[in-house]
């Protein structure tokens, strides 16, 4: 995979994330989430694709096995180059959704990679010791989470750049440790608990930033864009 920045489109409607990416550069690798997927439908996958875009699908499923194995089957035909379940889902359920996405990748195609959100970015130790009655520290769940993966022969971990060397450590280099929560200095954090910037992150390990706001919502967004990638080419 290219190591460029992943853009989060986290916009409403296909016209506004082409729009966006009518003033960016070519090539890029852009994430497709839930707020445009699932009010616009599969078609924004294809038309990325033409456009010569490398697409992570963004769903984050969560179901029984059977569940997410048929429902990656379906996206396995969809188009996208990367995808993503919950950890927590447990590993029948990794196994069975990498089965789903074998069995329904188009003969002669490549099968999307498929990885693992451990601890969204969004969660604090506190609150994951509370809210989710897991004790200890979050550094521990998330390598945990990431070593389960691994073992279901997964592809990879979405994780904070705070855990990723420790994933590197655990999983091997090659391992896919896919970072959101990525933050220029003086950067608003938003919802965002475990930041880090683009330098921070080439240093740490991981494989890949998912960059949302700071491009998106920056008063110049192809040069903040220039700015994230150049910070993680350089660093
Ligand atoms: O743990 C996770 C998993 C996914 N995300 C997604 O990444 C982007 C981040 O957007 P920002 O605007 O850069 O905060 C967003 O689409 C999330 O759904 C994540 O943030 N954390």
């Amino acid at each position: 995979m290219k190591r460029t920045p992943i853009i989060a489109l986290d916009f409403p409607s296909p016209d506004e994330a082409l729009g966006f990416l009518d003033r960016m550069p070519s090539g890029l690798w852009v994430k497709v989430g839930m707020e445009l997927y699932l009010q616009n439908g599969p078609g924004i996958v294809g038309k990325l694709k033409d456009r010569g875009h490398d697409v992570f699908l963004d769903l984050k499923l969560h179901d029984i096995p059977n569940t997410v194995g048929r429902a990656m089957e379906g996206l396995a035909r969809v188009g996208a180059d990367l995808v993503n379940v919950h950890a927590a889902g447990g590993s029948d359920m990794m196994r069975r959704a990498l089965d789903g996405l074998e069995a329904g990748t188009p003969p002669g195609q490549k099968r999307p990679e498929l990885i693992a959100v451990t601890q969204l970015t969004s969660t604090g130790e506190e609150q994951m010791n509370r809210e989710q009655g897991i004790p200890g520290i979050l550094m521990d769940s998330v390598v945990r989470y990431a070593r389960l993966a691994d073992e279901a022969g997964l592809d990879g971990v979405v994780c904070s750049v705070l855990e990723a060397s420790a994933i590197r450590d655990a999983c091997g280099e090659e391992f896919l440790k896919v970072t959101p929560g990525i933050r220029l200095a003086d950067d608003d954090t938003h919802d965002q608990k475990r930041v880090a910037t683009p330098a921070d992150a080439a240093r740490a390990g991981s494989t890949h930033i998912v960059v949302g706001r700071a491009i998106t919502r920056a008063a110049d967004p192809a040069a903040a864009y220039e700015t994230v990638k150049r910070q993680w080419e350089e660093s």
